[in-house]
């Protein structure tokens, strides 16, 4: 149990409370693929990491640079675009997907948290687009206006010139086509010239798909992010299958599907060739397969009281003084909102402002804020300086805040996939190995809900002792 006096706050002895020496648990979500499904040649090519090096004729992941990976694929202005932003040296699933992706596969990524997935499949869209051509012809599909706004960031950062290129080709326009946005101006917009790439979330996508105004004849690269969340969401599920067979046919385009977890892949895959989501030939590249989060994050748990929770994230940020964190807090249930109760993310909000901590600079991220109080919100914290963000879920999938060193869960997450998600929230530079930390609050009861999770995952949690 946890006690908090000023003093003791600072005597804190972090203490492990774990002795386990071995952490080689078997996740629970491995699928057995029945035997009848790989009785003949299989489907689908799926390797593990070392398999694609076999196969892949690149350079040693040594030596290669992000110019030479690209070399002869994407054009050179957007190479000198790639280098000017800081991109030099690819990351694994980089090094690994894009020989892939250029030679046109579909492809299945599935790499950690903070990888550099979305550069992967950008390279491959600006390789195979003609920035002349007045027709959407990449699609990329997210789950959360979040993702989608910092995904259209980047997209539109590679696509626009290199500063030293003043004349030169056009640059390919990018249009992010999210619920909340202003529909009415992207219908114009669709209609007046169609944007080179649409980045979308499935519902405002679906709107312009429906009433015709946007056509995917002439798309060569459909991208599926986060695709193991838009696959288990019951609201997105059935106009996601629609958008992969009806709307747009997989012989016509190639398809990537990205995600840090994708439960019972082998299955996942066989679905894929079966449904005709993608081509017989669909390669997995699984980077890091033994380790699915990465391996910079420590994790730590403090048990308390319900009531105690505040006063321990208080104490905690109190004594991890951190510069950038997240506190993840669970969604008001209906049945609270129907009672009337203020949501607890307000509450905790308001309690951090209000205490003697001097916390003046919390932001906030939730569901029911309007779309542009959200996207307010994140562009001040990309904006620089220290932040402490409170947020739902929402932030949980893709969201990219690099400065973030610590996460809280303040609320224990519901499975393991959305504690992996949340974790990946931080140690999000490819090429550091800084420590960052995950901490969650639970009470005893919730004690063997986060073993759960440490035997999935296989990661160890520490135990925090006042
Ligand atoms: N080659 C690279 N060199 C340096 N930084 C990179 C490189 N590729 C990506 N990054 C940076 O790594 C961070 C994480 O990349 P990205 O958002 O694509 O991760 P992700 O794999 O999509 O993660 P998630 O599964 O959480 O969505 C970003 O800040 C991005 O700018």
């Amino acid at each position: 149990m946890a006690c908090f006096s000023a003093t003791q706050l600072h005597t804190l002895l972090w203490t492990s409370s774990l002795n386990r020496t071995s952490h080689h648990f078997k996740p629970k979500y491995t699928y057995r693929t029945p035997k009848f499904l790989f009785r003949q040649k299989p489907l689908i090519a799926s390797f593990s990491t070392s398999d694609i090096e076999a196969r892949t004729e690149t350079k040693d992941s040594s030596t290669a640079t992000l110019r030479e990976l690209c070399h002869g694929h994407v054009p050179e202005h957007v190479i000198r675009r790639v280098e000017e932003v800081g991109y030099v040296i690819p990351t694994e699933v980089q090094l690994q997907a894009l020989p892939f992706l250029y030679s046109g596969r579909d492809c299945v990524l599935h790499a950690q948290t903070g990888s550099g997935k979305t550069l992967a499949y950008l390279l491959q869209i600006l390789s195979v687009i003609d920035s002349q051509r007045s027709a959407v012809q990449a699609l990329i599909v997210v789950p959360t206006r979040e993702l989608g706004m910092q995904v259209t960031k980047v997209a539109r950062t590679l696509a626009a010139k290199p500063s030293e290129l003043e004349s030169g080709p056009k640059s390919c326009t990018v249009m992010a086509l999210l619920d909340g946005g202003m529909l009415n101006r992207h219908k114009s917009w669709l209609k007046a010239e169609p944007p080179t790439i649409v980045v979308a979330t499935m519902g405002s996508l679906c709107q312009m798909l429906e009433k015709h105004v946007l056509k995917l004849d002439s798309c060569q690269v459909l991208v599926v992010d986060e695709v193991d969340f838009m696959f288990n969401s019951s609201k997105e599920i059935s106009s996601l299958k629609r958008l992969l067979t009806s709307y747009s046919s997989s012989k016509n385009r190639q398809t990537i599907f990205a995600s840090a977890s994708i439960p019972q892949h082998r299955r996942f895959l066989y679905d894929c060739v079966q449904q005709k989501w993608t081509k017989a030939d669909v390669v997995h590249v699984h980077v890091n397969s033994v380790e699915p989060m990465p391996s910079c994050l420590h994790h730590r748990f403090v048990v308390c009281t319900k009531r105690e929770k505040n006063q321990v994230l208080l104490s905690l940020l109190q004594v991890d003084s951190p510069e950038s964190a997240i506190i993840f807090v669970s969604e008001q249930s209906e049945k609270s909102k129907k009672a009337g109760n203020a949501p607890p993310i307000t509450l905790l909000v308001d309690f951090l402002m209000s205490s003697s901590g001097g916390f003046s600079n919390v932001s906030l991220l939730e569901e029911d804020m309007n779309f542009n109080k959200r996207a307010a919100s994140l562009s001040e914290l990309r904006g620089g300086g220290g932040y402490l963000l409170v947020a739902t879920d929402i932030a949980a999938r893709g969201v990219d805040l690099p400065e973030t060193t610590h996460i809280y869960n303040f609320d224990i997450p519901k499975d393991a996939v959305n504690y992996l998600h949340r974790a990946g929230r931080t140690g999000r530079k490819p090429f550091s190995d800084k420590k960052c930390f995950v901490t969650s609050i639970i009470t005893v009861e919730e004690r063997f809900v986060l073993q759960r999770f440490e035997n999935e995952l296989m990661f160890r949690c520490e135990q925090l002792f006042f």
